[in-house]
């Protein structure tokens, strides 16, 4: 657990800044949970402004403050941006809350601390997610700007995400996005030199380089994340759904061929490359595989998803692509239509009542077959033939077949609200939004259950055609998602307190 000392904190403001206390708002509602804690919908009391409270988990930090919080304040402190969250102030709470569990030390009158940020009705998951919603082309151009130009600022401020993904993209109903969730950035120098984890970044939108061990990197990192956003709103789904890392790697050389020195120069340089050696050589087939997306839109989708960083677009040269100086434009944000708030948690919440719902309703069909079943055999007559059927091959949910691997709901199958009319024309071919894994705790999309950066099995299950041979892919002796300092006593960093990764490289 990495721990700063007070006097290491550098950040003197925050006494000042916190000396309010949270009975300054009024929680509203649950809108989100992470690493961190709760994240909730305040009123502040005095001016009823709305805000978002998100409370910094201090349960695994028995002597001090989170440096990720640390680094998250410090780094917003800096930053002031129309497309980057703002940071309002800091509050505290002195004694026990009442939403709060026992603390495990037994420490009872621990206080809390809560970052209050200005409020967004939804993030991006979970307004894609929302059911029968189409982004326009327009639309998906608009956000894409906005997108581009907070990272473009971010990177000009010499700060990198390191955590781009759709539930850390805040959008307001005048339609403006805003990063959010700065709690694995960090600053770099230009040249790149110093030694930093490889081990961020949500594993569907990590970057090759990471997953191939590199240390050194800039902000090409947060360009390829941003590339495996613009595919999914394209595309309607997770581009890349690894569900460890050597498959998510497969996922990409797939799609994106194999590396090699002549198109990634110093690529087998990279710590890990060796362990991954593709088995045999893939062309890439990026525009094959994603030729439905309009032209311009696969111009710039393949000049982020390139493998070589040092080649990789920049958000400055982004903002400049055809793509966005065509037709049709960007749209105006205010004109985007006012949604109802919807945070992934909430949407997650929704479906997991929905299965719930249709779980007690198949319960009670099978109960009422049951009864039936049990009925004396002179009112069976006449149904006799059809029960013998249904008994011997048993429709599941009413005559449709169950998903494999699915539990029973609609994760493995297109919802009805979620068709191919939902994304824009050249968009979206399979019209299903629904990724197989989210929801099931190792969904890909959002908070806890996005493939979690690093807590997939370190010595993988890859089945992909281009990887070196199957197994322990991971260099022996220092499986890097496991006994490294980063990771030190776990394989998990990122399931359980992200904060553990700060012992080793930053
Ligand atoms: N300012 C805000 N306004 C509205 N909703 C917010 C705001 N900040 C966060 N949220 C909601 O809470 C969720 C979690 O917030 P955030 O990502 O900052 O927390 P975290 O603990 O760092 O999560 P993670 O574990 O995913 O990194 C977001 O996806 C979003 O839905």
């Amino acid at each position: 657990m990495a721990i700063a000392a007070p006097e290491q904190l550098n950040i003197t403001e925050i006494p000042a800044w916190g000396s309010r206390s949270v009975d300054c708002f009024e929680k509203l509602e649950q809108i989100g949970e992470g690493t961190y804690g709760q994240v909730y919908m305040a009123r502040e009391i005095k001016t009823g402004e709305i805000v978002a409270l998100k409370k910094i988990r201090m349960d695994n930090e028995r002597e001090g403050f989170p440096i990720t919080a640390i680094r998250e304040i410090k780094i917003l402190k800096k930053l002031h941006h129309e497309n980057v969250i703002k940071l309002k102030e800091i509050v505290t709470s002195t004694g026990p809350e009442k939403d709060e569990p026992p603390a495990p030390d037994g420490n009872k009158y621990r206080g809390g601390i809560y970052m209050v940020f200005e409020y967004m009705d939804h993030d991006l998951t979970g307004l894609a997610d929302r059911p029968g919603m189409r982004f326009s082309v327009a639309q998906i151009k608009c956000y894409m700007r906005q997108l581009l130009t907070g990272l473009h600022y971010c990177h000009v401020n010499q700060v990198l995400h390191r955590d781009i993904k759709g539930s850390n993209l805040l959008i307001d109903n005048e339609g403006n996005l805003k990063l959010a969730d700065f709690g694995l950035a960090r600053s770099f120098s230009s040249d790149h030199n110093a030694n930093l984890t490889n081990r961020v970044i949500t594993l569907w939108y990590r970057p090759p380089e990471l997953l191939l061990g590199t240390t050194k990197y800039g902000p090409a990192v947060d360009m390829w994340s941003v590339g495996c956003i613009f595919a999914e709103l394209l595309n309607g789904k997770p581009v890349f759904p690894g569900k460890d890392e050597p498959e998510q790697l497969n996922k990409i050389f797939d799609i994106c061929g194999t590396p090699s020195e002549e198109i990634w120069p110093g690529v087998s340089k990279i710590p890990w490359y060796n362990n991954f050696k593709p088995s045999r050589v893939i062309k890439r087939r990026l525009r094959e595989h994603f030729r439905h997306f309009d032209r311009h839109a696969l111009d710039l989708l393949d000049k982020m998803l390139t493998l070589d960083p040092s080649q990789r677009i920049s958000a400055k040269d982004a903002l400049d692509a055809e793509y966005f100086w065509t037709d049709p434009l960007p749209c105006d944000p205010k004109s985007l239509p006012k949604y109802e708030s919807s945070h992934e948690f909430q949407t997650k919440k929704k479906r997991q009542q929905q299965r719930q719902h249709e779980e007690n309703s198949k319960r009670q069909k099978q109960q009422h077959n049951q009864q039936h079943s049990r009925l004396p055999p002179i009112q069976q007559s006449g149904h006799a033939h059809a029960q013998m059927r249904v008994g011997q091959n048993p429709p599941a949910h009413g005559g449709q077949p169950q998903v494999a691997g699915v539990p029973g709901h609609h994760y493995g199958k297109p919802r009805p609200s979620a068709g191919p009319g939902r994304y824009p024309p050249g968009g979206n071919p399979s019209g299903n939004y629904n990724h197989p894994n989210r929801g099931q705790g190792s969904g890909g999309y959002g908070t806890g259950p996005c493939p979690p950066q690093g807590r997939a099995p370190p010595y993988g299950s890859s089945s992909m055609p281009g990887a070196a041979p199957r197994g322990p892919n991971y260099p022996h002796g220092a499986p890097p998602y496991g006994t490294s300092a980063a990771g030190r006593g776990s394989s998990n960093i990122m399931s359980g307190n992200r904060n553990q990764q700060y012992n080793w490289q930053q």
